[in-house]
Formats: structure tokens, C-alpha cells, sequence
């Protein structure tokens, strides 16, 4: 990988004759093979220099085909009029000279610079020279820069600096491990001037993330499975009274519909190949609604001389929204809490669940199904070594078996499976009564057979059957304390038993028979309890599920679609920021000890205005960002060093998902023990929201911004705790003075949040730095994750140059325009609309905050 940091031009001939140009250098690239010249970058415009030196530089990604034999083709422009606000109205610039060098050239040079003429078109007239220089990221020295410009004097000079990654030892942007999730890097380099006049090398990467179709693709498989185990317990419900039977069939009906669509939406997203990121146009797409919209990773990299690299990472994602759905009746928060309001008024005459009821439900149902057959699959245990005749075998057994036959009883000794009991038991009397129901359909849940009331249902029967659990299970445990007090003590533990010793204790101490005989019959009524158990629980969360879901048809069933689309799109950003900074952290032990200790702060950070669609649009990100908090991730050893086996995993339900990250094995060895036995790791979900453009200036004078308002308060205070809990848990990543930064960033964090203050963006600068001294992970959003937000990242991009590297103050600006104008951002722009334009226009501009606006020609709308 071979670039080159911002050209240098001497002495360049304007087209005009006494006019100082505005340079501009264009890099093209010819491989000698393929023979045409294909353009690759453009450093931004310095104005009316005769001796330009651009900040602007050259790189060619890992993956770029780039040989020694590869010619690069410098031309140099002079630009007549840079002010364009429209993007059909073309450049108009006059050629002043080009220059050719090869690859090999330029690394065989001395000092690794080359310096080489300009020739006019004809090829003969030398028009002045153009600088090239190569620096290795990450191996600066002090003065290594020295040679690319000679002093602040000269900061108009033109130099085209290199970057170079060759031999790099630890390339942590381009690692195999890395390249397995991270697609299509797109590089940029930069130089810039510091406080004390040194220079530092400033590297942009952004890449494309596979899990942006693969965590969709995963969560549509587990909603299908979900959603057919749910038919499946419907059905197993048995006979009902024809009322429930009505709706029974109705909600199955709906399932089916809502399975039918998620296959067709599964098949369709599997033929999709080629790029790994849903483009802004695409986001109303039926087919692709459970794409995140335009994600991509970013990273900064900071080379400053005798310092070791920094980087900095944002994760840029569209806001998580159902834009094929639409915003009419607004967003998710809005949609939920009125359904629920409606659910609880009079009008349904049913019993009214919450959704804490049906989660708890939900969560019965799942704990049966996975503690019934490890339940039984102990019990065998136990036998096997009662057969052994193994007591430490038997009491190892016994113990896990204990355990989990108490974490059974206790996730059924609820109320609500008592209740729920009671209400089938009415339902199925009415069945066999074969009692006639109410069939209008506007009326479904009416009167008494809605609330069931069965005046012969033994209540106390429930109570009965899952005491009968703890019963049996304790004639287990009594039975194999009796084995061990027949057993003879050994009093040498060390020494084994001979085997026709052990022969002839068993048949004298063990008069009624072998152990396996006696212990057999009490643990197949222990089998028998629970499955007893199992039946009749499992059948009473499927009623509540069956109430609820027939309460709400069919808005219940389009809000359980919306949040699907919703939170699968949140789910793809998060997990590709989680093994973003998972792979960056992995050799920082702190770092790894908050992992498992804690957990990680997620930030989201979004610009959407509270005006018109996009308040539906903040609506539906609040509750999928918050649903993440259902959300654990598991790091696990792959099974080889392949692409494939290093793909994220996700396993689980709508009520909570695992997310498996697999490390090459080498990789894994090294984590801490906690986190290679498996513990779940947390993350903690944050969102800040400050509208900045001309919808919420209308929202700001005319509209209502409580939604911001409360987002903002409520996610501060998750944030606090956040804060507060790894610093009780792991005083060690938070020394003193992290401390108190920490304290002071959040008690202005706090006091900005209440106050009244229109377009605040200092609360998402605030919020962002802690999540960064938080070691968590940064997203930042807006509608379509390309304007707004690529003002926003460039700009979080140069305060953190200025804050951590001393950006000397007087190159801010020129810092954020030559991101703004030739970054990463703009590749972003046209790779969206293959414009490379911000879609802003004067109005939207003047009511952006001035450090949000790009600069000029770099924006305009593009007729779609
Ligand atoms: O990336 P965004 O800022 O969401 O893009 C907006 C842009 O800010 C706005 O000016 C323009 O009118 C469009 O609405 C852009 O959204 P798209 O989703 O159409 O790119």
C-alpha cells in the first residue's frame, strides 16, 4: 500500500499573467497492463499561490491493485470560478502542466521525495515543479516531515505527501481479521500544521460492513422460526370455546401472513451480491427494509512525530427507521403508546396485558423450553453415575441438577401463570360446553367469556403441580444422601478402592439393590412433575400471548413488524461498532476488564429535526435504539482463520438476542478468562438527538420539542449511571483525574440537556467525548447518514485533532474544508448518489450552525 500525503508545486505559470493561480492537483493512475488512466483523487483548491502546498494527500487502499510499474499522472489546474452552489454548472478550470512518476520511482528516491517538472500540453514548456514526498503512517520520526515544507512561511507551498503502509508491523486498519467484516476501504490522507509549527499525518479510512445484510438476514430466519414455534403453540392450545377458537385462527392467519412476507423478503435479500451497504436512495425499498441505511465505519488515524498512533472511530448509519412503512401516524414511541392506551380503555372488554405481562409470558415460555430437557438430561446424568457407582459423580450431578430444578419452580411461581391457568381452564369449559359465542367481529373479546370466572377451577391445584416439583426433587436428594451414609468411608480419599473390594461393599451395604435401581423411579417422577409442569404453563403463556395478540389485531401485529424492521437495522450498526472496537481494543487489558466487568456505552448521536417525517423517523429510533439494551454479545473461538467462521452469530428471541463474535484462535487464547468462558457482555445503548437544519428552526419557533427534550434527559441519565457503575466496578480505568473530567463533562452534559437552548449541538459534542473517555462505541445519524452526518463526523474529525493533537488553530478550517471537499464524506456522497455533492441548498445552510456548513462548490441538490 503505497500514498502519498499532499503534493507540493513551485513556482506554477497562472493562466492569466499576473493572476496567481488557484491550484488544484488531480491524481490519475495508469497500470501499464490495462493502459488507460483512470482518475483517483483531487486535493482541494489553495487559492491564489503560485507555490501551493496542499493538506490534501494520495493513498491507495490495501486492496488497490497498485504495482511498481504503476504510473501516477499529476495534473495541476488553475480554478477560475470555485463558487458553485449548483451541481449542474461544471468547474471551470484551465490546465497548467502535468507530470508522470511510477511507483518504483518514487520509492526508490532519495529522502523518499521526488521532485518533478510540470510541463505545459504540448509536453515542452516547464510551467513549474510539483513536490511528491512518502510518509509511512505510524512511523514518524521527529523531522521526517521536515523535508515536505520548510516553515509556516511557506504553508502555501504545494507538497504531495504519500502515505505508505508497506511493512507497517501492526496494521490494525487492514488486518485479514478485519477484512473478514470490513469491506471497500476508501483512504484519504492529510497533513497538517500543529501548534509548534510540526506536522502531523492524518489518515482517513472508511469501509463497508458485511454485517449490514448479514445480522438482517440472521434476525428474518430467528423472526420466522419465532413466530412458527408461535403457530405451533397456538395450535397446541387444544380444544377451545369456538369464541377463542374464532380468534385463535384469526391471530394463526396473521402469523402465517406476517411468516409469508419475512420468507419473501429472506429470499429476495439472499440473491442480493455486490456492494455491502444499502444505498440512501434505496431506503423506502420493500425488500431491503431491514437494511441499515448507508453504514459505514470511519476511522481516523493521527501520525504525530515520537508519538504513538491514535485512532478515532465512528460508526455513520442512517437513522433506524420504516421508511417503507412510513411516517403518517408517526414513529415506533408514538405508535406503542397509543396502542397501549387504546388497549387498556374500555373498548376491548378482555383482560388487559401489558407488555410487561407479555414479556413475562414470553419469558416463561422460553425458560420451559430450555430448563425441561436440561432438567432431564441431569436427571440421566445422575443415573449414569449412580450406575458408576461414582458418588462425586452423583453429587456433582445432584448439584446441577438441584439448581436448575429451582431456577424451574421459581420462573413458574407467578401470578401470572396462575391466572392465565384459570382463565384457559373457563375457555375450554366453554369449548366442551360448546356454548355459542359472540361471531360479530367488531365485538370480539365481550362479557363474561373474555374474563374467565369458573367458579369449579381448583386454584389450588397449580400450586400443587409445581410443588410437586420441589417434592420430587427433594426425595431425590433425600434418596442420595441415604446412598452415601451406606456408602463405607474410604478413609484414604487419595487411593481407589479395589474393584472386588467395592463389589463386596455394594452387596453388603447396599441391601435393597443398586443404586441406579433405587434413585431410577424417583428421578422419572421427577421427569414426570416437571413435564406435568412444562404442559400446563407452557399452554397458559400461549393463552396470554393468544389474548394479547387477539386484542390487538391487526395494529399490534403491523407495530410487531414496524419494530422488527426497526430494530434489525439498529442491530446491524451496533454489532458492527461492537467488533470495530472489539478488534481495536483487543490488546488493551482495561479495556477488556470494562468489557466483562461493565459492559460498553453505545452513543448514538443524531441530527434529525423534531419537524414533519423525521420526528416519525426520531419516534422509530428511540425505541430501537433502546431495544439494544436486549442485546449481549459472547466472544467465541472460531473454528478456523477462514472469512467465513469469523462472521458474527446471532442466537435467541425478540425478547433477547446473543450476539456470537468469533476470534481466530490465537486472538482468543489471549482474552481474559471471564470472557473466553462465555460471559455475556453488555452494552448500554445511549441516544442524544439535536435537530440542526431549516426544518427545526421551524420546529424551534413553531413546533413542539419535547420528544427531543425527553430523549435527551432520559438517555443522560442512563449515561450517568453508566458512568457511575464503571467507576464503582473498575476503579481502575477511571484514575482521578479521569475522574474528575468525567464528573465535569457530565455535570455540563446534565445542565445542558434542561436548558432551553435552540439548536444545542454542544450536547452531542459533550456526549461524545465521554462515550470516547468511556472507551465506547461512537455512531452518528441522520436521515440518510450522508449530509448532515458528514458534516458532523469532519467536525468531530478536526476538534479531536485540536483537543488531542494540537491542530494549530489557524488550519481548523482548512482541516474540516479539505475533509469536507476531498475525504472520506464526500466518497461517501457518490457512492450514494454518484454525485459529489452534499444535498444541501443556501436556505438549508443558513439555518445550519455555521461550523456545519461545508464549503463552497461542494454542495447543491441533485434532481433524483
Ligand atoms: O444525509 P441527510 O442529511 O439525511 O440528507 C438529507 C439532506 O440533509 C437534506 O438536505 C436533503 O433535502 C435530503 O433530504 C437528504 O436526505 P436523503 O435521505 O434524501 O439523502
Amino acid at each position: 500500500c503505497v500514498s502519498f500525503p499532499s503534493p507540493e508545486c513551485r513556482d506554477l505559470i497562472g493562466s492569466g499573467r499576473d493572476r496567481k493561480p488557484n491550484a488544484l492537483v488531480q491524481v490519475a493512475v495508469i497500470d501499464p497492463r490495462e493502459q488507460f488512466l483512470v482518475s483517483h483523487a483531487c486535493t482541494e483548491i489553495v487559492e491564489g499561490s503560485r507555490d501551493p502546498l496542499f493538506l490534501t494527500g494520495v493513498t491507495f487502499p490495501p486492496e488497490y491493485p497498485a504495482s511498481p510499474e504503476t504510473l501516477v499522472k499529476l495534473t495541476v489546474y488553475d480554478v477560475r470560478d470555485k463558487a458553485r452552489d449548483n451541481v449542474s454548472k461544471p468547474l471551470s478550470v484551465s490546465f497548467l502542466g502535468s507530470a508522470t512518476f511510477s511507483v518504483s520511482d518514487l520509492l526508490r528516491s532519495k529522502d523518499d521525495q521526488l521532485t518533478l517538472n510540470l510541463r505545459s500540453s504540448d509536453g515542452v514548456l516547464a510551467v513549474g515543479t510539483v513536490l511528491v514526498s512518502r510518509v509511512n503512517m505510524g512511523e514518524m520520526e521527529e523531522g521526517d516531515m521536515d523535508h515536505i515544507t520548510a516553515d509556516v512561511q511557506q504553508a502555501q507551498k504545494c507538497t504531495l505527501v504519500c502515505e505508505s503502509s508497506q511493512g507497517t508491523p501492526n496494521d490494525k486498519d487492514n488486518s485479514p481479521l478485519t477484512s473478514a467484516v470490513f469491506k471497500n476501504p476508501v483512504c484519504k490522507v492529510y497533513k497538517f500544521q500543529t501548534v509548534d509549527s510540526k506536522w502531523m499525518l492524518v489518515r482517513e479510512q472508511m469501509e463497508e460492513c458485511t454485517l449490514s445484510f448479514s445480522i438482517p438476514r440472521q434476525l428474518l430466519h430467528l423472526y420466522i422460526q419465532e413466530d412458527m414455534r408461535r403457530i405451533q403453540e397456538l395450535s397446541d392450545l387444544g380444544e377451545l370455546s369456538p369464541h377463542w377458537d374464532n380468534l385463535r385462527k384469526e391471530v394463526i392467519a396473521r402469523y402465517g401472513q406476517v411468516i409469508a412476507v419475512y420468507q419473501e423478503t429472506l429470499a429476495e435479500l439472499n440473491k442480493i451480491t455486490g456492494p455491502s451497504f444499502k444505498p440512501s436512495c434505496s431506503k423506502a425499498q420493500r425488500y431491503l427494509e431491514f437494511i441499515p441505511i448507508n453504514l459505514h465505519t470511519q476511522r481516523m488515524r493521527v501520525t504525530c512525530p515520537r508519538q504513538t498512533d491514535a485512532f478515532y472511530d465512528v460508526i455513520t448509519v442512517g437513522a433506524p427507521a420504516a421508511h417503507f412503512q412510513g411516517f403518517k401516524g408517526g414513529g415506533l414511541q408514538r405508535l406503542l403508546s397509543r396502542h397501549e392506551a387504546e388497549k387498556k380503555s374500555t373498548a376491548y372488554q378482555c383482560i388487559y396485558y401489558s407488555p410487561e405481562h407479555t414479556a413475562k409470558a414470553q419469558e416463561v415460555l422460553h425458560s420451559v423450553g430450555h430448563l425441561q430437557p436440561l432438567i432431564s438430561g441431569l436427571a440421566d446424568q445422575l443415573l449414569q453415575a449412580a450406575q458408576q457407582h461414582s458418588m462425586a459423580g452423583l453429587r456433582e450431578a445432584l448439584k446441577t441438577l438441584a439448581g436448575k430444578t429451582e431456577q424451574f419452580v421459581h420462573a413458574l411461581k407467578d401470578e401470572l401463570v396462575k391466572s392465565a391457568l384459570l382463565a384457559l381452564h373457563a375457555a375450554h369449559q366453554r369449548g366442551q360446553q360448546g356454548q355459542s359465542q359472540p361471531q360479530n367481529p367488531d365485538s370480539p373479546m365481550v362479557n363474561q367469556d373474555s374474563i374467565p370466572c369458573h367458579k369449579e377451577y381448583d386454584e389450588e391445584e397449580w400450586d400443587r403441580v409445581w410443588a410437586d416439583v420441589a417434592k420430587s426433587l427433594n426425595c431425590v436428594i433425600a434418596m442420595v444422601d441415604k446412598l452415601q451414609e451406606q456408602e463405607p468411608i474410604n478413609i484414604n480419599q487419595e487411593q481407589p478402592i479395589p474393584k472386588q473390594v467395592l463389589a463386596d461393599v455394594i452387596t453388603s451395604h447396599n441391601p435393597e439393590g443398586d443404586w441406579r435401581e433405587q434413585l431410577c423411579p424417583l428421578l422419572v417422577r421427577l421427569k414426570e412433575c416437571v413435564a406435568e409442569v412444562v404442559v400446563r404453563a407452557r399452554r397458559a403463556m400461549t393463552f396470554v400471548l393468544l389474548q394479547e395478540a387477539a386484542c390487538s389485531i391487526p395494529q399490534g401485529l403491523f407495530l410487531k413488524q414496524r419494530r422488527d424492521v426497526v430494530f434489525s437495522q439498529a442491530l446491524a450498526a451496533l454489532a458492527c461498532g461492537f467488533v470495530m472496537r472489539l478488534y481495536a481494543g483487543m490488546e488493551d487489558k482495561g479495556f477488556l476488564r470494562q468489557l466483562h466487568l461493565v459492559g460498553l456505552v453505545a452513543q448514538f448521536e443524531s441530527l434529525l429535526s423534531t419537524y414533519s417525517e423525521e420526528i416519525g423517523m426520531l419516534e422509530d429510533m428511540e425505541v430501537g435504539i433502546s431495544d439494544l439494551h436486549r442485546v449481549v454479545f459472547k466472544i467465541t473461538q472460531a473454528k478456523t482463520d477462514d472469512p467465513c467462521d469469523l462472521q458474527p452469530l446471532v442466537i435467541g428471541r425478540r425478547d433477547h438476542y446473543t450476539v456470537e463474535v468469533p476470534l481466530p484462535r490465537l486472538a482468543f487464547q489471549t482474552l481474559p478468562h471471564e470472557i473466553k468462558e462465555g460471559k455475556a457482555l453488555q452494552v448500554y445503548p445511549v441516544l442524544f438527538n439535536v435537530g440542526i437544519n431549516e426544518q427545526q428552526t421551524i420546529a424551534d419557533r413553531f413546533g413542539d420539542i419535547s420528544l427531543q427534550e425527553r430523549i435527551n434527559q432520559r438517555n443522560f441519565e442512563i449515561l450517568d449511571s453508566y458512568y457511575k457503575s464503571l467507576r464503582d466496578k473498575v476503579p481502575s480505568e477511571c484514575n482521578f483525574q479521569t475522574q474528575m473530567d468525567l464528573k465535569d463533562l457530565l455535570g455540563t452534559l446534565g445542565q445542558n440537556v434542561v436548558t432551553k437552548k435552540r439548536k444545542n449541538v454542544e450536547i452531542l459534542w459533550l456526549a461524545g467525548t465521554i462515550c470516547r473517555r468511556l472507551n465506547g462505541i461512537r455512531f452518528t445519524s441522520c436521515k440518510s447518514a450522508k449530509d448532515r452526518t458528514s458534516m458532523s463526523v469532519t467536525l468531530e474529525q478536526c476538534a479531536l485533532l485540536r483537543d488531542e493533537h494540537q491542530l494549530n488553530k489557524d488550519y481548523f478550517i482548512r482541516a474540516l474544508d479539505c475533509m469536507r471537499r476531498e475525504g472520506c464524506r464526500i466518497e461517501n456522497v457518490q457512492k450514494n448518489i454518484k454525485c459529489r455533492k452534499y444535498a444541501f441548498n443556501m436556505l438549508q445552510l443558513m439555518a445550519f450552525p455555521k461550523i456545519y456548513r461545508p464549503p463552497e462548490g461542494t454542495y447543491g441538490k441533485v434532481d433524483s
